[in-house]
């Protein structure tokens, strides 16, 4: 195989385009916006392939106008076999839509009905001839696909990124020369697509410029460029234009003093590789080795801000039209600035402030109206859905959001949405409401990966944005946030870890939070005094049956003398007995959250003589003989009762950790947080944790309830953005039974492991690696010495071989306990049941053990971790948590 990369170099220069006909392989395109406005066009023009030499596969598919009539969007595709095909027969071009064109202007541009020519942008491309090697020999037959796709591979290079491979001497070197010719002048660029994490794909536009292409066909790749060793070179410092690595020792002298980051030295002053631009200003391990950390800010500094390394307007489309400098200045100067913002094609909704990716739904509130791009298309985010917003389809996640905040969509409406979220029926005068003020919207958008509008003005003492102070304007700041998505089935203990990570995180309970989970605390107490009150009938029944019994058994006389006290140790009296039988009627018609906590205030009082009273305390005291058991937290809150029932409980953060449930309704729950400084990191060293302790590395984390994702889980469409999910699962699941809802009673492990089977499934999450989190290991260790775990039928061939003999001196690692043995068995379970299901996917185990909010620390951490190991695409085939290792020999 030989690579692409090295076999071919650009082609003409625009100034002499070579004809198609003349027989030459290759030909100079220009691309254009064009605006469709005829009948379709059936000129017989072969599809040309342009391709990126240098990221290959990068090659984008560009629309000839044969093809207009039944291909309009995207105009250029990553290069892709099955891109190619879906996006040829399956969309029609109307009248009236844009897009851009590459074509040979001379002599095709006529018949086109350009309309922007001016803003042509000559492209770097390959023509394929018409016997057609790369693409669509004639578009009028369908039935022609690529017919060199067996030639075609795509490859993982050693650096991790994806190249295609052609075989050497396929008839794809007859299409493509490998002659080598140059462009000159600097407003020449070539279309990209890159393999960003979170870009993949996506079209790019990266600038041209013939020395950088020269420089980068020059790298010597997995070598240090400068002395070409490549022992230890596992970290480097690789350059932001032309990608050259250098080693420890050559990093300085090949860089020098870095004016402008990381650039090797004759790259200073070259415009960067754009794929490269979500890495500017993160500094690297190897630099922090070799830099003090003053040194490595103020290198980091220049790399963000100097002139040379900011975006080229041109490669932002804004509602499909290059910027010029002046729209550019605006939109990153505005109060509210696109974020992250990089070379590609936006939309962007002047009157509400909405911004996205062209195609995508929104991602962002920025400030509104704007002077930048053309006016927005209907299709600008591709909705598929009959509602607009100030013109444009909204998707289906933005209709998820209208109808979550209670907005009537019946009857495909038409609104008209302004900047501060008021909201109007198209042809109606009045206001309806405010999107923003709806309750719960935060959440829903937050959950949706919807934008909200961005927090008001400044508060004063917030630092302003001074490159000279250090603090950079926002457009130069690139947060990234990873989203987690938290699943497991009833009781397996996911509101927990949410609430644990709060605390650990510092990230504070809302007002509203604080309340609802009061309410909860309230309303639970009600149901455990039920449960005992419960208890108290029948232990006073029972009392009664044994001295009806015992009365009966006496000989003689007395037997028929006089009736039975009926006084004794579980007698209430009426007024109690009264409150008791009512409050039993609640319970057992399962309408106690209706009615408590909301009138608790009226029934306080009550709470307090019945706790006094000795027939509850004796209940109390017997409470594990109980038929319906108590959680086991409701010995905590109900040793309070008193300060608990009454209107001025505040409740303290151990009171909301142990409460059940985060919100009333029990279902969605989202936080954003970032991991704080930390003493003792096991994943790490010391020089790793200063980078990762990085604010604009954020993380959100989402529970939702089993139950609020629907029948064949069809809401995880809802999270498709997730980057990782976290199961949850109660080690402690496998002896207790539920009732499903078809009345049918259940192993609980069972019903877990049906849901993991759906979840890791499910197509939206096809492609997603998952963290398995077995919780309650503390209450695995008590139970498993009671209850063996074959209890589960799943678990039927756990047999682990014990050793008696254990000496003091071995460790656990040695001579692991039961529950530990337990816990590796469970975890290679799931392993082999994911494999199974999924093939190649990933499913990384860690555990969590208590309730002490710190417990989940380590098993977040660890998502940090696999996150980034995902990014860094390791060639590692199995990771553990150092601390829970899976080892499936450890049981037999
Ligand atoms: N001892 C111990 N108890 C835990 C642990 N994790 C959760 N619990 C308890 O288990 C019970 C269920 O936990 P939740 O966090 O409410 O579970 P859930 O997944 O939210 O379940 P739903 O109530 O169905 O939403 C609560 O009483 C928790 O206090 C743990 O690691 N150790
Ligand atoms: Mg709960």
């Amino acid at each position: 195989m030989t690579s692409l990369l090295r076999k071919f170099l650009p082609s003409p220069s625009p100034k002499s385009p070579k004809n198609r006909d003349d027989g030459d392989d290759y030909s100079v395109e220009y691309s254009f916006a064009v605006e469709y406005s005829g009948p379709p066009v059936s000129h017989d023009i072969p599809l040309v392939v342009p391709i990126d030499f240098d990221r290959i596969p990068t090659a984008s598919v560009v629309v000839t106008a044969s093809m207009l009539s039944n291909l309009s969007l995207p105009v250029v595709q990553p290069f892709s076999k099955s891109n190619l095909l879906r996006n040829k027969l399956s969309r029609e071009l109307k009248p009236g839509s844009k897009a851009d064109i590459s074509t040979n202007l001379a002599s095709h541009s006529g018949e086109l009905g350009l309309i922007d020519v001016e803003e042509g942008i000559p492209k770097v491309s390959h023509g394929i001839d018409s016997s057609g090697t790369l693409g669509f020999s004639d578009s009028r037959d369908d039935s022609q696909e690529l017919s060199g796709s067996s030639e075609v591979e795509e490859d993982l290079r050693d650096d991790g990124e994806v190249g295609l491979d052609l075989d050497e001497g396929e008839s794809c070197s007859r299409a493509l020369s490998p002659e080598i010719h140059s462009i000159e002048g600097e407003e020449d660029c070539i279309s990209v697509a890159t393999r960003e994490s979170s870009d993949v794909g996506r079209e790019l536009t990266d600038h041209y410029d013939p020395e950088i292409f020269r420089r980068r066909a020059s790298v010597k790749k997995g070598l240090c460029n400068r002395c070409n060793q490549r022992k230890q070179f596992t970290k480097k410092v690789v350059c932001i234009v032309c990608g050259a690595q250098y080693c420890g020792n050559c990093v300085v002298r090949a860089m020098g003093s870095m004016p402008e980051g990381r650039k090797c030295i004759p790259c200073i002053g070259l415009p960067i590789d754009e794929s490269k631009r979500g890495s500017l200003g993160k500094s690297s391990w190897m630099l922090r080795q070799l830099l003090s950390d003053s040194e490595v800010k103020v290198v980091m500094r220049f790399e963000i801000s100097c002139k040379a390394n900011q975006l080229p307007p041109r490669l932002i489309h804004v509602n499909g039209k290059p910027l010029c400098h002046e729209e550019l200045v605006v939109l990153q100067t505005c109060r509210n600035p696109p974020k992250k913002l990089r070379p590609g094609k936006y939309w962007y909704d002047k009157v509400s402030g909405f911004w996205g990716k062209e195609g995508e739904k929104p991602c962002q509130i920025i400030s509104a109206q704007l002077a930048v791009g053309y006016q927005i298309s209907l299709e600008a985010s591709n909705g598929d859905t009959n509602i607009r917003i100030n013109n444009r389809k909204i998707t289906k996640a933005e209709l998820w959001m209208l109808q979550l905040a209670g907005i009537q969509c019946e009857g495909a409406p038409h609104f008209w949405v302004s900047a501060d979220g008021s909201y109007q029926e198209e042809g109606q005068n009045n206001v309806m409401g405010k999107i923003w003020d709806k309750v719960g919207i935060k959440l829903v958008c937050a959950v949706l990966s919807l934008p909200t509008p961005p927090k008001g003005t400044n508060p004063s003492g917030e630092e302003v944005a001074n490159p000279a102070n250090g603090v950079l304007p926002n457009f130069l700041q690139q947060k990234t946030l990873h989203k987690l998505l938290l699943v497991g089935c009833d009781k397996s203990g996911t509101s927990t870890i949410f609430k644990q990570a709060k605390m650990v995180y510092n990230v504070p309970f809302s007002e509203d939070e604080r309340q609802s989970i009061k309410l909860q605390i309230q309303s639970s107490l009600y149901g455990y005094l039920g449960i005992l009150l419960e208890g108290r009938e029948r232990f006073e029944e029972e009392w009664l049956t044994e001295m009806r019994r015992k009365r009966s058994d006496e000989p003689g006389p007395s037997r028929s003398c006089g009736n039975i006290n009926e006084e004794n140790i579980y007698s209430i009296n009426p007024r109690l007995k009264a409150f008791s039988d009512w409050l039993l009627e609640v319970v057992i018609s399962g309408n106690l959250d209706s009615i408590f906590p909301a009138s608790s205030r009226e029934y306080a009082p009550l709470i307090e003589d019945i706790w006094k009273d000795k027939a509850f305390q004796a209940t109390y005291d017997r409470r594990n003989e109980l038929h319906m058991p108590l959680p086991r937290i409701a010995n905590y809150f109900l040793d309070r009762a008193v300060e608990i029932s009454s209107t001025d409980y505040d409740p303290s953060d151990t009171d909301i950790l142990y409460a059940e449930g985060i919100t009333p309704s029990n279902g969605l729950a989202s936080m954003e947080f970032s991991f704080p400084k930390s003493t003792q990191d096991s994943f790490m060293d010391a020089a790793d944790q200063i980078h990762q302790n990085d604010p604009l590395l954020s993380f959100q984390l989402i529970r939702v309830h089993a139950s609020s994702l629907g029948e064949n889980c069809k809401w995880l469409e809802m999270f498709e953005d997730t980057d990782l999910v976290l199961y949850c699962v109660s080690l402690t699941d496998y002896d207790q039974f539920s009732d499903n809802t078809n009345g049918v009673s259940s192993n609980k492990m069972l019903e877990s492991k049906k849901l993991f089977e759906s979840i890791v499934t499910h197509p939206t999450f096809h492609q997603k690696n998952v963290l398995l989190i077995l919780n309650k290991f503390d209450l695995l260790e008590e139970k498993i010495e009671q209850t063996p775990l074959t209890q589960c039928e799943w678990f039927h061939d756990f047999n682990p071989v014990i050793s008696h003999n254990q000496s003091s001196t071995s460790s656990s690692y040695n001579n692991p306990s039961l529950a530990q043995r337990a816990f590796n068995y469970i975890a290679v379970k799931f392993k082999k049941l994911f494999f199974s299901l999924t093939g190649g996917r990933k499913l990384y185990v860690s555990r969590v053990t208590g309730l002490e909010p710190d417990c989940v620390d380590e098993a977040l951490r660890y998502t940090r971790e696999i996150l980034k190991w995902e990014e860094e695409k390791p060639q590692l085939t199995l990771h553990e948590s150092s601390s829970c290792s899976v080892n499936a020999s450890s049981y037999s």
